[in-house]
């Protein structure tokens, strides 16, 4: 029988911390009509003649802050969690990391499961929720990719995670130790931000998202695919595990870009307002996140770090991701066999009414 194949699939990150690399990736990045979904023409304008011009010096900047001696602190997680799921799926799935954006590239880790004789793929968008210029532009490019070869083989996705219990946990025993170690008197929950417009767009129920204060309060059938909404239930889901009471935490949205409104709070607007509340000692978790990147690392531990203190807060600790910790792993392998259950025996691998009693 042929192997299935798993591929792990993230956003990318440069190949190296040089104006050239990022300006390469984020030309990669920012043309995706998910990303940056304007027109065209507007679009191209945007990015050769303001972004990346002014972007791709400063970001690269902000990349050799946080570089390892292994390489970007996104791409060396990933493998570890990679190397971890693939020693714990062996002889069940052939592993694949493959990066949306640069390297290593979907096509080609398709191509080397390919290889491997892989007909039936699962693949596992790296993000607790979905969004279309995350999960979705992942999931888009995969199909797109594997649907482009004459034999179009099978390919199951894993749903997003948000509210999963072992994605919770893992965080969750993650990040008590680091918040009791800071006698953190705060904990907020800083997600990855996204335009608003792209919110209103995967509004199926057309008139539920940002519609009200409250709009994110519960996931319900109108907000099942929100953003904002799924970003409220993994933080509702933290806070609970983490025994917060309901004053000491919060939910705000970083790494804004461009001038439209994106999911609010803002992160940066928030840190002065909690300073000013008088909290001293904050912890940052940061689970939009499976794995540190420049956005928890420079922006959260670095930026963040250095407005809260300048505002009148005497320690802010970033939490760190889940990277490779083993409870992840032992998550990760969990959604992928929850999302094909095994068969485990002849019995159940046949149909209900072929199994029914002969009459
Ligand atoms: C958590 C999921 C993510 C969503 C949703 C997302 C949307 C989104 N991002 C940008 C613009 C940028 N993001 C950048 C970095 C970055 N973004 C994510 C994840 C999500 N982005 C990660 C994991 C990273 C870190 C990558 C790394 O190499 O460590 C960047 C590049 C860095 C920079 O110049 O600041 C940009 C640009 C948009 C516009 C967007 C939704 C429309
Ligand atoms: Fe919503
Ligand atoms: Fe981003």
């Amino acid at each position: 029988m042929s192997p299935k194949g798993l591929l792990l699939v993230n956003l990318g990150t440069p190949d190296a911390p040089e104006t050239g690399a990022v300006r390469r990736y984020l030309r990669e990045f920012l043309s995706d009509r998910r990303v940056l979904d304007i027109h065209p023409v507007g679009a191209w304008l945007l990015l050769n003649a303001v972004i990346l011009p002014f972007r791709s010096p400063k970001s690269a900047h902000a990349y050799r802050a946080v570089w390892t001696e292994q390489g970007s602190p996104l791409m060396v997680h990933s493998r570890a969690l990679t190397a971890g799921v693939a020693r714990q799926l062996e002889g069940e799935y052939v592993v694949e990391l493959a990066m949306r954006y640069g390297n290593p590239s979907l096509p080609d880790a398709v191509a080397r499961l390919r290889a491997r004789g892989v007909s039936d793929f699962t693949v596992l968008p790296l993000y607790p929720q979905e969004a279309p210029s995350s999960s979705g532009s992942s999931l888009a490019r995969t199909y797109e990719v594997l649907g482009s070869s004459w034999d179009v083989p099978n390919v199951r996705a894993v749903p997003a995670f948000h509210d999963h219990p072992g994605f919770l946990d893992a965080f969750a025993e993650v990040a008590r130790p680091v918040i009791s170690e800071a006698r953190a008197d705060y904990v907020l929950f800083s997600f990855h931000g996204v335009p608003e417009r792209h919110v209103r767009k995967t509004d199926t129920s057309g008139s539920h998202c940002l519609a009200s204060a409250g709009c994110c309060d519960a996931l319900t059938d109108a907000n099942r695919h929100c953003y904002r909404a799924q970003c409220y239930a993994t933080a509702r889901g933290l806070a609970a595990r983490l025994g917060l009471a309901p004053e000491g935490w919060s939910v705000s949205f970083q790494s804004r870009l461009g001038r439209t409104p994106w999911v609010s709070p803002y992160t940066d607007f928030v840190l002065p307002e909690l300073a000013a509340k008088g909290v001293k000692r904050l912890a940052v978790m940061c689970p939009s996140f499976v794995a540190d990147c420049l956005e928890t690392v420079e922006e959260i531990g670095i930026r963040a770090k250095e407005q809260f203190l300048a505002s009148g807060g005497e320690s802010l600790t970033l939490v760190p991701s889940l990277n490779g910790h083993p409870s992840w792993v032992d998550t990760v392998v969990r959604l992928v066999r929850e999302s094909s259950p095994a068969i485990s025996s002849p019995a159940a691998a046949t149909a209900p009414e072929a199994r029914a009693p002969r009459g």
